[in-house]
């Protein structure tokens, strides 16, 4: 691709980044990079001190980061990388270096110091090649380098301080901000590369791997298992300077005793007995870090290095995984996360139903212990499900260097699974936990009859705990969920077209009116009727936005029997899919017979692609045998012009749910 020249020399390779940062994630993934995230565990502690400039601290950070993650994963993935890549990124005002805050107070103090001063932002990067060895040995060789941008706030004063601090944005990120949302709200200006800030200097990043892939002859960048020694021996060390230049110097030996690190003998002990790959000989593990004196090394924007450190043998796995006979590791990869899917569900389930994210926003950095305090549960299997949201994305460890693991929300968990945030997902869960699991849980029965086993779960419901919960709990507990999935959805939906020229709307089943409140917020000329049976409307009190309360009315009805409000514009919202062909037709012919010529549809729900071959969002929503199908837009399109809709548009929308308008003839 002409686009992506250096990125795209890394198809193919397993790279893998040594990040936790959603932001670097992000940043890298848009560039189109492929890889595999592996958080480093390594603790940012070193002492800033020794360092004679904050880029030095940044740049040796990323080191051990990326290196703590090559030299894990031979033995705890059970693969070699071939690439892995570390970053840091600090803040550097007043001779001091500002990390991530810990608390509110600290974010306070880290802000304060910036208010209305010029900073300097320092990413550092590490890149390390990894090479398998014929000789039982891993190759490693590194280069890294650090950018730049100079950053000017704004004066802040308290209340904004405070309300920026209290929003909750700080707490991940160096310095205290984030540009690239609220935090670019303090921003006057930026000198420099701005996705440096961010957490990645992706320019810099392309022109050392067009450095390492097209202009350099001393890394050994051939594809794995083939066996390259190092340019000056097999131990030979290069640095690369700023210009790229190399100079070579004798190498500094990477390796050590079985007995240098008692824990990682231990693991490489416990990996052998258990797992598949046992067979593969593991010798020693090298467990000291870059010494102190490669910081001085560093020039100033780049330093490459290659040592040879660890004496482990992964060939024969290596060989395995690429015969032709023998299946990619990549592909194995893929099944066992089909297989594993449904304990990630269930853990994110269980989180949320003991509501961790609320308490852990509530109280960011408890222990296990506490947090099983709080949510009433085992130590034991507390602490389990909090470790296994860390590796699932949705907590991280607070303070790395503390003795205890100290958790907390990620973004992801903030923005999306406390049950007070505005796009929460919280009710949606717990659908997802009562409704579909169990649904889902008889899919066999449901593939052999061909119907839905939702009957069938009702009546085991009634059997056991759900009988204790009344009619009413249940019904607030499928509108919370309907609600929680149609106020993530709604905004796209009803900016997908203008609908300016609809001045009034009537939403068929429309539930809690979570899409009726968009509609009117998107379109402030329009107000909107939602429809829906009276055992829904009736409860409409618990899910009110008094903010849009004049413009969005509710009428108790059922679509299929009673008269339908006038309106311009009709909207079916995920309504269709679950119909039988019998209910559907109807439902359309009653609002053909109401709407005028001119009148619009707007029918939201997922599209399947015309060969049926995605997206699998749709198809495995289609495994619920309820009493419809899914749909591609095409098909969709006939269902409507058969009743006398022509098809204006159809969005995409790149979101949960795509978008139809249509316009009666
Ligand atoms: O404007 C912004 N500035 C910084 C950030 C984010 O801040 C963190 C920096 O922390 P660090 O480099 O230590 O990286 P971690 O998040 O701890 O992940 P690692 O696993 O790599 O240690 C980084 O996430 C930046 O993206 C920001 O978002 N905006």
């Amino acid at each position: 691709m002409v686009l992506n020249p250096v990125i795209s020399k890394l198809a193919g390779k397993l790279v893998v980044l040594a990040s936790a940062s959603p932001r670097r994630q992000e940043i890298l993934r848009n560039a189109g990079l492929r890889f595999e995230v592996v958080p480093s565990w390594f603790k940012e502690t070193l002492d800033k001190g020794l360092f004679k400039a904050p880029h030095e601290y940044a740049v040796e950070t990323a080191k051990q980061k990326a290196l703590e993650v090559a030299r894990r994963m031979p033995f705890k993935h059970l693969k070699t990388p071939d690439i892995v890549i570390g970053a840091d990124t600090i803040v550097a005002v007043n001779n001091m270096i500002l990390e991530k805050p810990v608390d509110k107070q600290d974010a306070y103090r880290m802000l304060s110091s910036l208010s209305g001063k010029e900073h300097s932002v320092f990413t550092g990067v590490a890149i390390v090649l990894c090479h398998d060895k014929d000789n039982q040995e891993v190759d490693y060789q590194m280069m890294a380098f650090y950018e730049e941008t100079k950053v000017k706030f704004a004066d802040l004063s308290e209340d904004m301080l405070w309300e920026y601090i209290n929003s909750g944005e700080p707490m991940d990120k160096a310095g205290g901000y984030g540009i690239q949302a609220l935090g670019g709200m303090l921003v006057e200006y930026v000198h420099g590369d701005f996705l440096n800030v961010v957490g990645f200097p992706l320019n810099h990043f392309c022109k050392q791997l067009d450095f390492i892939y097209n202009h350099s002859s001393s890394f050994a960048v051939e594809k794995k298992g083939s066996a390259h020694p190092l340019p000056n021996g097999s131990l030979g060390t290069s640095i690369l300077d700023q210009h790229g230049l190399q100079k070579s110097y004798e190498a500094e030996k990477h390796r050590s005793p079985d007995s240098s690190s008692p824990k990682l003998t231990q693991h490489i002990q416990n990996t052998s007995t258990n797992s598949p790959a046992h067979k593969v000989k593991r010798t020693s593990y090298e467990s000291g870090v870059g010494s102190r004196s490669r910081v001085s090394n560093s020039s100033k924007h780049n330093d490459g290095e290659s040592c040879r450190i660890t004496p482990l043998n992964r060939r024969q796995e290596t060989e395995q995984s690429g015969t032709e006979n023998q299946p990619q590791t990549q592909d194995l990869k893929r099944i066992c996360e089909l297989m594993d899917g449904f304990k990630a569900s269930k853990a994110l389930f269980t989180a949320s139903r003991f509501c961790v994210f609320d308490l852990l926003h509530n109280k960011p950095g408890l222990d296990a212990a506490q947090v099983a305090e709080e949510i009433k549960a085992s130590v034991k299997g507390t602490e389990c499900l909090l470790e296994a949201c860390v590796s699932l994305g949705l907590l991280k460890i607070k303070d790395k260097a503390h003795p205890k693991s100290l958790f907390e929300n990620t973004e992801l968990a903030t923005s999306f699974l406390r049950s007070e945030a505005p796009f929460s997902l919280h009710g949606y869960i717990q659908h997802c936990s009562e409704t579909l699991w169990p649904l889902y849980s008889h899919l066999e029965s449901a593939v052999k009859e061909g119907v839905s086993q939702h009957q069938r779960v009702k009546r085991q419901k009634e059997l056991c705990q759900d009988s204790v919960c009344s009619s009413q709990e249940l019904k607030l507990r499928f509108m919370n969920g309907m609600h929680s999935f149609a106020k993530i959805t709604a905004s796209a939906v009803a900016t997908a077209f203008d609908l300016s020229r609809f001045k009034t709307a009537c939403d068929l089943g429309g539930c809690t009116g979570a899409m009726a409140y968009e509609l009117v917020k998107a379109h402030p000329g329009m107000s909107v009727t939602v429809f829906d049976l009276p055992a829904v409307v009736e409860m409409r009190e618990h899910f009110l936005d008094h903010n849009a309360d004049n413009k969005v009315s509710f009428v108790a009805g059922d679509f299929l029997e009673d008269e339908l409000p006038k309106a311009d514009l009709y909207i079916l919202a995920r309504v269709l899919h679950d119909l039988t062909d019998e209910k559907l037709h109807i439902l359309l012919s009653k609002i053909a017979q109401t709407a005028s010529p001119g009148c619009g549809l707007l029918l939201s729900e997922i599209f399947l692609d015309e060969d049926r071959g995605g997206p699998s969002r749709g198809l495995l929503q289609a495994l619920s045998l309820s009493e419809g199908k899914q749909r591609s837009a095409s098909e969709y399109k006939l269902l409507l012009e058969r009743h006398g809709f022509i098809t204006a548009h159809i969005r995409h929308t790149g979101h949960l749910l795509d978008v139809m308008l249509s316009v009666k003839a």
